[in-house]
């Protein structure tokens, strides 16, 4: 019933646990049924909880929160609500559940079935979300397949907001404080050297995204993997961040995957721009990958 949808607010008491569905930034996400009936007749929802600790965690938790309460788009993982539970003095977050799992998951067990046309949609998807949120201010700043979702065969969502940041009215980048546990692998240079996020950054990390798609993220060519052994090759006890950005200045990038279309591999090539401004904005990138789906 359509009342159910605009929910916002889910009693814990009608909440039902049903199993985990994985690990985030700071918290974890659990499949669980909201039956208000207790018929089992009630919808099933993805519910993140917030680890107990780190008093730090709860800011960011609420900002992560009122991220995903203000995106209203079709390739982005739906807000439900939330649910406060009194006893632990904690709130979780009620998102939409999507029955296919993660992107990466989903393609390792669809690899045969997926094709190139396929893997265009779900760029072009994701493509279309980061336009969205480019609309709105927000650098996702944690675009990996791991934080796509499959909604259906020919439906894909942007996912785990947790590292998202509005972009100052009167800046062009995000300079963050405390990079943490960083994906570096999917940074782009200006954020691995100076913690400096953009919208130019989500497209070096979009280009890496759809790497991981046209490797249908085979995990023995996944970027770490490929970064790894190139510079596994000249280890000089510098951090693994510096090599990296090292390697980059080389013009060293990730290889093209196996059978991946030269006019796909350009794109990621283009996103990988050293400097920010070389690389494509999102609209060019979409229009690219709408005429690639055309032929
Ligand atoms: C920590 C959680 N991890 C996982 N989640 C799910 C999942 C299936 N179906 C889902 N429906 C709604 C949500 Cl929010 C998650 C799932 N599957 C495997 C996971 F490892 C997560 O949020 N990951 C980020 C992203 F959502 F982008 F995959």
């Amino acid at each position: 019933p359509s009342h159910q949808q605009d929910q916002s607010v889910y009693e814990e008491r009608h909440l039902r646990y049903i199993s985990p569905l994985g690990k985030g930034n700071f918290g974890s996400v659990e499949l669980c049924r909201y039956d208000p009936l207790g018929d089992n007749t009630g919808e099933l929802i993805a519910v993140k909880k917030l680890q107990p600790n780190k008093q730090s965690n709860l800011e960011d938790f609420q900002k992560e929160i009122n991220t995903i309460r203000s995106l209203h788009c079709d390739y982005i993982v739906k807000y439900r609500g939330v649910c406060y539970s009194m006893g632990r003095l904690s709130m979780s977050l009620v998102m939409e559940y999507l029955p296919y799992g993660s992107l990466i998951g989903y393609l390792e067990k669809n690899r045969q079935l997926v094709n190139n046309r396929r893997m265009l949609l779900f760029a072009s998807q994701i493509c279309k979300g980061l336009e969205y949120l480019q609309s709105m201010r927000y650098v996702h700043r944690d675009l990996a397949a791991r934080n796509i979702l499959v909604a259906s065969d020919t439906l894909v969502k942007i996912a785990d907001f947790g590292l998202t940041k509005i972009i100052p009215f009167d800046k062009e980048y995000y300079r963050v404080t405390h990079p943490g546990e960083s994906p570096i692998f999917w940074y782009a240079p200006e954020s691995i050297t100076e913690s400096k996020f953009s919208h130019k950054s989500d497209v070096w990390s979009f280009g890496v995204v759809l790497h991981e798609l046209f490797s249908y993220c085979e995990h023995n060519c996944n970027p770490k993997r490929l970064y790894m052994q190139e510079i596994g090759n000249d280890m000089q006890g510098l951090s693994i961040s510096m090599h990296l950005v090292d390697i980059l200045k080389d013009n060293w990038r990730l290889p093209a995957p196996p059978l991946c279309p030269p006019r796909i591999y350009s794109m990621m090539t283009a996103c990988w721009g050293y400097s920010a401004e070389e690389r494509p904005t999102f609209s060019t990138l979409g229009d690219q990958i709408e005429t690639s789906i055309q032929d």
